[in-house]
C-alpha cells in the first residue's frame, strides 16, 4: 500500500480572523467525505487548483475526529505486529505540533497522547484476556533533529554532547546509537515523560537560542507483548516535523538562519526523496539528512500516514502551494505492509554488540525495493485548454496540482482519484479506514532475537535505563508464518496455537549466513539448529583467524583490483559477501567451517564498526578549529546550501550573495570562487575575458597547489599515525576543503550550463595545465610526482611510474602503454560499477560514485570500461582532482587502515 496521505487545514486563529482565507476542502461528489484541497492559483485567480489526498479535514475537524479516522484503526494493527509511523508535515504555523502534541484540556489532546491511552487500554485488555499468560510492555523514545545533529530527549540537556548521536546503517535499516528507552506504565508515566521530555526540548532549545518547533521532535512508543517466550515487538512512531519557512519573511538574525537551512535542507531532502521515488529512481538521496536517513520513507514496512497541516490564509499561499506539491507526490510512496515477527528469548549471548534505537524497532531486514505507485495515479488536469496551455508552465501545476476553472462542476474530479482511492484504505476514509487492515500482510517471517549486552563504550558513554534487546537476526519459519498470519496479538495471548520452541527450531533455515549465530551463544552449544557441528575455539585460534581475515578484507579493499581481475563484474551488481540465495547449496553450511567463519565475521563487523568510528572521530579531532572552527564552517556550508536552494529557485542574484557571504568562511576557496564568477558571468556583472583569465589563473593555481598536495600528502601518510585525519591525510587538504567541495561538486558542475565553445575552451585549459604539469595522466605536477616518487615506501612508488613523462597527452599515454599496477587497481574499482566498491576510493561520496555508475551505464553499455585514468577524469563530476585523490588514496588507505586495523584488533583481543 501507499503512503497514506491527509490534509488537514486549520481554522483561523482569534487574531487571524479578518485574513483572506483561500484554502477550503472540497469531495469529488456531493455527500462524500472531502478528500480534494482546492487553493487559487496565484497567477491566475480564476483557476483554482486541486490536490487530490486520501483524506482531508476542514477547520472543523476535532482533535478526536481525526484521531478516531486516521490513527485508531491502525491500534489494533501494531499489536497484531505492524510498525506504524505518523508524521506531521507543513509550513510553520499551521498545527503540526497542535495536531501531534496538542494541548492540555482533555478535548485538545493530540495524536500523540490519544495514542498512547489507546495502546495503554489496549495493552491491560490483552493482558486480562489472556488471564495473565501475555504481558505487554511500553517502552518510550523520544529525541530531536536539530541542525541535523540528533539529541536524546528522555536525558537532560546537560547530557548532550555537541556532535550528538549518532545514526549507523545496519542491514539496510537506520538507528540512533545510544538512545535511552524508558518503560512507561500508563498514561501517568507517559505524561511525566513527555513533560519533562518536552521540557528538556525547550531547555536545550532556549540555550542554544533557538525554538524547539525549530526541531524535528520523534517519539517511539515500543510495544512489546510477551507470551511465554515468544515475544512480538512493533513500534509506533510520530513526528512533528519543523516547519519550513522563508527566511526573508521572517526576518532571522545569523544563528536563525543555519537553523532554518537545517530545517530547510532536511526538508528539501525529503521533498527531493518524495520525488525520487515517485520517478522510480534508483537513487534515493536519503543519506543527504539526517531526518531522512532516520524516516526512511518508503523503505521502512508497516504503516505510515502524512498529516499535511495548512494555514487556510493568503499569507501562507506559496508556502502552501508548496508543501501540498510535495505531500501530492508522497502519496506515490508505497510502503510494504509487513508485521514484525514473533522472536523467541534467547540466553545472553557472551560477545559484545552495539545497542541500536531508532525509529524502526530492532527489526533487521533488507530494505525493500522502492516502487512509485504508477503515473496514472497522479492528479491531472481538468482545466480549460487555455488554461492547461499556460499552465504546463506553472511549478506548482506540474507536480500533481489539479487545475479547474472555479466554476468547473466537482464531479471532473473523480477523473483523477488516484490508486490508493480504490484501496480499501480510501474507501474507508473519514473514519472508517480499519478496513483496510482487514487483509493479510504480503509477508511473514520468523525471527530468532537476540538480546545485546551494551558495548563497553556506549554503555559507559551513555545511561540507558533499558537494556531491551534490539538487534535480531532474520530467519523463516514457515510454522510461525503459517500460524501468525492475520492473527495479531489474539495469537500471542493463545500460545497453544503456536508450534513449541523445539519445533519451531526444527523448521528454522537460515537466511542470512552472517546472522546465524544469534541462534546459539558461541563456544556453547554442540550442534546447531540444523545439526551442523559447531567447533569449540580458543580465543587463539579465533585470533589467528581473524588476522587472516583481516589480511583478506584488507587486501579486498586496498588491493580491491586482484579480486575483480578474474570477474566479470556486473553493472549495478551489489557486493554480497554472505548472502546465497535461499535454497541454494550454499545456504545451509555442510561442515564447521562455516559456522567458525559467522564467528570470525561477526568479529570482523565488530573491528569495522571501530576502525569506522575511529576514522570519525579522529577526523573530528583533526577538523580545523575546534568546535568554533565547526560550527563556522557548518554556517558557511548552510549558507551554501542555502544559496543552492536558491539557486534551482532561479533567484540567481540571491544565490550569488550567498555565495559571496560564504566565501567569507572559506576564503579563497577555489571553486567557490569560480561559482561565484560563473554566477557574475550568468548575471552580466563581469564580461566573458575577465572571466575566462580569471578561470586560467585558477587553474594554473590549481595545478600548482595540486603538485604541493600530492608531496605533502605523501609525507603525511609515511609519518602519519593512526590517530590523524583519515581524510587529512590521504589527501592532504583540509576537511573543510574537502566538504566545500563536495558540496560544490553536488551543485557546481550542474550549476551554469556551458555552451558547447565553453566546454571546449574548458577542456583546452584543461588540456593546456595538464600539459604543463606533464602529469602521469591525472594532472599531477611532474614535481610532485618525483616527491611521490621518490618518498613512497610502500607501494606506491613501485607503482608510480615515470613514462608518462615524456608524454602530457594523458589519453595518448594511457593508450599507448599498459597502465601501472595502481592506475589497474583504480580502473578496475571504477569500471566494477559497484557503487559501494567505489565509494571507498578516497573523494567518491555516495552521490559521486552512483553518478559515475549512471554515467557508465548510461554511455558505456553494460560491458564497456574506462580504460585510462584521463579518460575518468572526463567523467561529468570526477574531474582531475577526484582521480588524483583516488589514485593516492588507494596506497595511503592501504597503508592506514593496515594500522588501523591491526591497532583495533590488538584493542580488541585484549578483551576477548
Ligand atoms: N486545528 C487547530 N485548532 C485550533 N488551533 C489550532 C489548530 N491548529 C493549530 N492551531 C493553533 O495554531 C497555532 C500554530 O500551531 P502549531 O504551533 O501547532 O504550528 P506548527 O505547525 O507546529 O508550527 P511550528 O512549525 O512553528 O512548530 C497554535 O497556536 C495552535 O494552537
Amino acid at each position: 500500500m501507499s503512503v497514506r496521505v491527509v490534509a488537514r487545514i486549520r481554522p483561523l486563529l482569534k487574531k487571524e480572523l479578518d485574513k483572506d482565507v483561500i484554502v477550503r476542502a472540497a469531495s469529488t461528489d456531493e455527500g462524500k467525505p472531502f478528500t480534494i484541497v482546492k487553493i487559487p492559483n496565484p497567477k491566475n485567480e480564476t483557476e483554482e487548483f486541486s490536490y487530490i489526498f486520501n483524506s482531508v479535514y476542514d477547520q472543523s475537524c476535532t482533535q478526536e475526529d481525526l484521531f478516531n479516522a486516521e490513527v485508531y484503526p491502525h491500534i489494533k494493527a501494531l499489536f497484531q505486529g505492524l510498525d506504524v509511523t505518523i508524521f506531521a508535515y507543513g509550513v510553520t504555523g499551521t498545527g503540526k505540533t497542535h495536531t501531534m502534541r496538542g494541548g492540555m484540556k482533555m478535548d485538545d489532546r493530540g495524536l500523540i497522547p490519544r495514542l498512547l491511552s489507546n495502546v495503554f487500554r489496549r495493552g491491560k485488555k490483552i493482558e486480562k484476556d489472556s488471564n495473565g499468560e501475555t504481558t505487554v510492555d511500553v517502552h518510550l523514545s523520544y529525541y530531536e533533529i536539530y541542525n541535523d545533529k540528533v539529541y536524546d530527549l528522555l536525558e537532560p540537556p546537560e547530557m548532550r554532547t555537541p556532535m550528538g548521536l549518532p545514526l549507523r546503517e545496519k542491514e539496510g535499516k537506520t538507528f540512533v546509537v545510544g538512545l535511552t528507552e524508558r518503560p512507561c506504565d500508563d498514561v501517568t508515566d507517559f505524561e511525566r515523560l513527555y513533560v519533562e521530555a518536552n521540557n528538556n526540548r525547550v531547555t536545550a532549545a532556549t540555550k542554544l537560542n533557538a525554538h524547539s518547533s525549530r526541531s524535528h521532535a520523534i517519539l517511539r512508543v515500543k510495544v512489546t507483548q510477551t507470551t511465554g517466550d515468544m515475544v512480538l515487538e512493533s513500534t509506533a512512531s510520530a513526528i512533528d516535523l519543523a516547519g519550513s519557512e522563508d527566511n526573508r519573511r521572517t526576518d532571522n538574525n545569523r544563528d536563525r538562519m543555519i537553523e532554518s537551512a537545517a530545517i530547510n535542507k532536511s526538508l528539501f531532502v525529503l521533498s527531493q526523496c518524495i520525488d525520487a521515488i515517485s520517478r522510480g529512481d534508483k537513487r534515493i538521496p536519503y543519506r543527504e539528512s539526517k531526518m531522512t536517513r532516520i524516516l526512511s520513507l518508503g523503505q521502512n514496512n508497516g504503516i505510515t500516514i502524512m498529516i499535511l497541516n495548512l494555514a487556510p490564509m493568503r499569507s501562507y499561499h506559496l508556502d502552501t502551494l508548496s508543501s501540498l506539491n510535495v505531500s501530492s507526490r508522497a502519496k506515490r510512496i508505497e510502503v510494504r505492509e509487513i508485521e514484525n515477527e514473533v522472536v523467541y528469548k534467547q540466553p545472553h549471548r557472551s560477545h559484545s554488540s552495539t545497542s541500536f534505537s531508532g525509529l524502526t524497532n530492532g527489526v533487521l531486514a533488507p530494505r525493500q525495493p522502492l516502487r512509485p505507485i504508477g503515473l496514472g495515479t497522479q492528479n491531472s488536469y481538468t482545466g480549460s485548454a487555455p488554461a492547461l496551455a499556460r499552465s504546463s508552465i506553472d511549478r506548482a501545476a506540474a507536480s500533481g496540482a489539479v487545475i479547474e476553472k472555479i466554476e468547473k462542476p466537482s464531479k471532473l474530479f473523480n477523473v483523477y482519484a488516484d490508486r490508493a482511492s480504490a484501496h480499501k484504505a480510501t474507501a474507508s476514509m473519514g473514519g472508517g479506514s480499519s478496513s483496510r487492515l482487514a487483509g493479510p500482510p504480503q509477508a511473514n517471517t520468523s525471527q530468532i532475537r537476540q538480546p545485546l549486552s551494551l558495548s563497553g563504550g556506549l554503555a559507559s558513554r551513555r545511561s540507558m535505563t533499558d537494556t531491551t534487546p534490539a538487534s535480531s537476526s532474520s530467519t523463516e519459519t514457515s510454522a510461525l508464518r503459517s500460524g501468525l498470519i492475520g492473527t495479531g496479538a489474539s495469537k500471542l495471548a493463545r500460545p497453544t496455537g503456536l508450534p513449541l520452541p523445539g519445533s519451531v527450531s526444527a523448521g528454522v533455515s537460515r537466511q542470512n549466513s552472517s546472522s546465524s549465530g544469534s541462534t546459539q551463544p558461541p563456544q556453547q552449544t554442540s550442534k546447531s539448529v540444523d545439526n551442523t557441528p559447531i567447533l569449540t575455539l580458543s580465543a587463539a585460534q579465533i585470533e589467528a583467524m581473524v588476522e587472516k581475515k583481516v589480511a583478506e578484507i584488507l587486501a579486498a579493499r586496498a588491493a580491491a583490483a586482484a579480486a575483480l581481475a578474474p570477474q566479470t563484474p556486473t553493472p549495478s551488481t551489489p557486493r554480497s559477501d554472505n548472502h546465497h540465495p535461499p535454497g541454494s547449496d550454499q545456504q545451509r553450511p555442510k561442515s564447521s567451517e562455516p559456522r567458525i567463519s559467522e564467528e570470525v565475521q561477526r568479529r570482523l563487523e565488530a573491528l569495522e564498526r571501530r576502525i569506522e568510528e575511529q576514522s570519525m572521530s579522529t577526523s573530528r579531532s583533526s577538523s580545523r578549529g575546534g568546535r568554533g572552527g565547526r560550527d563556522e564552517k557548518s554556517a558557511g556550508l548552510q549558507l551554501l546550501l542555502e544559496a543552492r536552494k536558491a539557486k534551482e529557485a532561479g533567484n540567481l542574484e540571491e544565490a550569488l550573495g550567498m555565495y559571496e557571504d560564504a566565501l567569507g568562511f572559506f576564503p579563497g576557496q577555489r571553486k567557490l570562487v569560480g561559482k561565484i564568477e560563473k554566477l557574475k558571468l550568468k548575471l552580466g556583472k563581469i564580461s566573458r575575458e575577465d572571466y575566462e583569465v580569471g578561470a586560467q589563473l585558477r587553474d594554473e593555481e590549481a595545478g600548482s597547489q595540486q603538485g604541493n598536495r600530492v608531496g605533502s600528502a605523501i609525507q603525511q601518510s609515511r609519518s602519519a599515525s593512526v590517530t590523524s585525519g583519515r581524510r587529512t591525510a590521504m589527501t592532504g587538504i583540509s576537511s573543510t576543503d574537502a566538504e566545500v567541495e563536495d558540496l560544490d561538486d553536488d551543485d557546481m558542475e550542474a550549476d551554469v550550463e556551458e555552451t558547447p565553445e565553453e566546454a571546449e575552451a574548458r577542456r583546452r585549459r584543461l588540456l593546456k595545465s595538464r600539459g604543463r604539469s606533464a602529469t602521469l595522466g591525472v594532472g599531477i605536477s611532474s614535481k610532485s610526482r618525483q616527491q611521490l616518487h621518490s618518498n613512497t615506501t610502500t607501494d606506491t612508488g613501485s607503482d608510480y611510474d615515470d613514462r608518462s613523462a615524456s608524454n602530457s597527452d594523458p589519453e595518448q599515454q594511457s593508450s599507448s602503454q599498459e597502465p601501472s599496477p595502481r592506475t589497474k587497481q583504480l580502473l578496475d574499482i571504477v569500471n566494477s560499477r559497484d557503487t559501494e566498491l567505489i565509494k571507498s576510493l578516497s573523494g567518491f561520496g555516495q552521490k559521486r560514485a552512483q553518478d559515475l555508475v549512471d554515467h557508465l551505464d548510461d554511455t558505456q553499455g553494460p560491458s564497456g570500461k574506462v580504460r585510462s585514468l584521463g579518460e575518468l577524469t572526463t567523467v561529468p563530476g570526477v574531474g582531475v582532482r577526484t582521480v588524483e585523490r583516488a589514485y593516492e588514496g588507494l596506497a595511503v588507505a592501504a597503508e592506514l587502515s593496515s594500522k588501523l586495523a591491526l591497532k583495533t584488533y590488538y584493542d580488541e583481543t585484549e578483551t576477548f
